[in-house]
């Protein structure tokens, strides 16, 4: 008869537990990344992998005993706007799927109690103190923007570092330039680019806002740019340029010519990123061992020139040719070789933001808050 009971009352306890972080998420979180996401997640192309629905294993793997991983009080650390609303223990057991893995660390899909959606990535060690791991993770923490991806949380104890991110079933943009090849590749017509610009810019210029206009992203390229619900670029992974020294990678060519053996990332090496982020929105040629600023140089750009222009756009109406050439302009702009005569990312969000203004059959809105779906 105990015994009935006792599952019993584990049974209760499991529902309200449930209950209670639907309610404490629907009342704090924005969309998109938690609760309903699990369920497209299943359709998602770039989520399959082996490790799925299976907990990860971090004890494993890691040097730190599970009593150290659970006793040590505030290594969860949720930023000013999410609600605690899950703890160390519960992120364990969640299920996770593998994502990838980038320069920074691996990241992983956790699903908590089939409803809660984030993203962990695990940072390879840090290159600064804990203080100021926690320092940066604050300031990121706080950036509310909806063309950023929201840092939701951190946990951090000794070289254990995990960040939590809001999730995006829609992979990055990246995934869906380069994704797939051939007859399966996804068109993607000229209002969607210009609204993933748009966005991208947005969210740099309002990072480039933070910490006095101080603060500097570090890594765009086109696979730390998200589509946010409304379908304009969202950039995600701010900062860890600033507590991770990488070893440069050359053979990725979207980083400024200064920054080539330093990494001494600044507001204008963010800005001659993104340049070559538009021109690989308009060519749909990936940057890696690939130099688009070079390129793009090389030919006539100022005239519509098909020969750098994605196929899939030289299908579209001949309205937004003059959007394209003035889109490789900004671009190349952004890519100027001094960083002194790369314009500001507030400017150039101005100039995106006109050339989508330009006269044409599709207009894409320019306003904030754009509720309207793909058009
Ligand atoms: N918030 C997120 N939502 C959905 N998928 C994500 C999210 N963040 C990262 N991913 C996916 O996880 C994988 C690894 O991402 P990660 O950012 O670590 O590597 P990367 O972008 O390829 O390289 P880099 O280290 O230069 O950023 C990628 O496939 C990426 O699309």
């Amino acid at each position: 008869m105990s015994d009935i009971y006792d599952n019993w009352e584990k049974l209760v306890r499991a529902v309200l537990r449930k209950e209670q972080l639907w309610q404490l998420f629907h009342a704090h979180s924005r969309s998109p990344s938690i609760l309903s996401e699990s369920s497209d997640a299943s359709s998602s192309s770039h989520l399959s992998s082996p490790s799925a629905n299976m907990p990860f294993d971090f004890l494993s793997s890691s040097s730190y005993s599970r009593e150290e991983y659970f006793e040590v009080p505030n290594k969860l650390v949720f930023t000013a706007k999410f609600t605690r609303a899950f703890g160390i223990e519960d992120l364990f057991k969640a299920s996770t799927g593998y994502l990838g893995k980038g320069m920074f660390g691996s990241v992983y899909k956790a699903t908590l109690y089939d409803m809660i959606v984030v993203v962990m990535k695990r940072l390879k060690p840090v290159n600064v103190s804990e203080v100021q791991f926690r320092r940066r993770m604050e300031i990121i923490g706080n950036i509310r923007d909806e063309n950023v991806v929201a840092l939701k949380g951190y946990y951090s104890y000794k070289e254990e570092k995990i960040i939590l991110y809001e999730y995006y079933c829609n992979g990055s943009v990246s995934q869906l330039l380069h994704g797939k090849t051939g007859e399966n590749q996804a068109h993607v017509d000229w209002p969607t680019r210009l609204r993933i610009a748009i966005g991208a810019a947005r969210g740099i210029a309002h990072i480039h806002t933070q910490i006095g206009g101080k603060l500097v992203h570090g890594n765009i390229r086109s696979s730390n740019v998200f589509i946010n619900p409304q379908r304009y670029g969202c950039i995600s992974d701010i900062g860890l340029a600033a507590v991770k020294t990488t070893t440069f990678t050359p053979a990725i060519r979207c980083y400024a010519p200064e920054d080539e053996n330093t990494r001494n990332v600044s507001q204008e090496s963010d800005v001659y990123s993104f340049g070559v982020f538009l021109l690989e929105l308009v060519t749909r040629t990936s940057p890696i061992a690939f130099d688009l600023v070079k390129w793009v140089n090389s030919v006539e750009y100022k005239e519509w020139n098909p020969k750098v222009v994605d196929i899939d756009l030289l299908k579209n109406n001949s309205a937004i040719k003059e959007q394209i050439v003035k889109t490789l302009e900004v671009g190349m702009s952004c890519g100027a070789k001094s960083p002194e005569r790369r314009p500001k990312m507030s400017a150039v969000v101005k100039m995106i933001e006109d050339i989508s203004m330009m006269n044409t059959e599709k207009q894409v809105s320019t306003g904030r808050k754009i509720s309207g779906t793909l058009q």
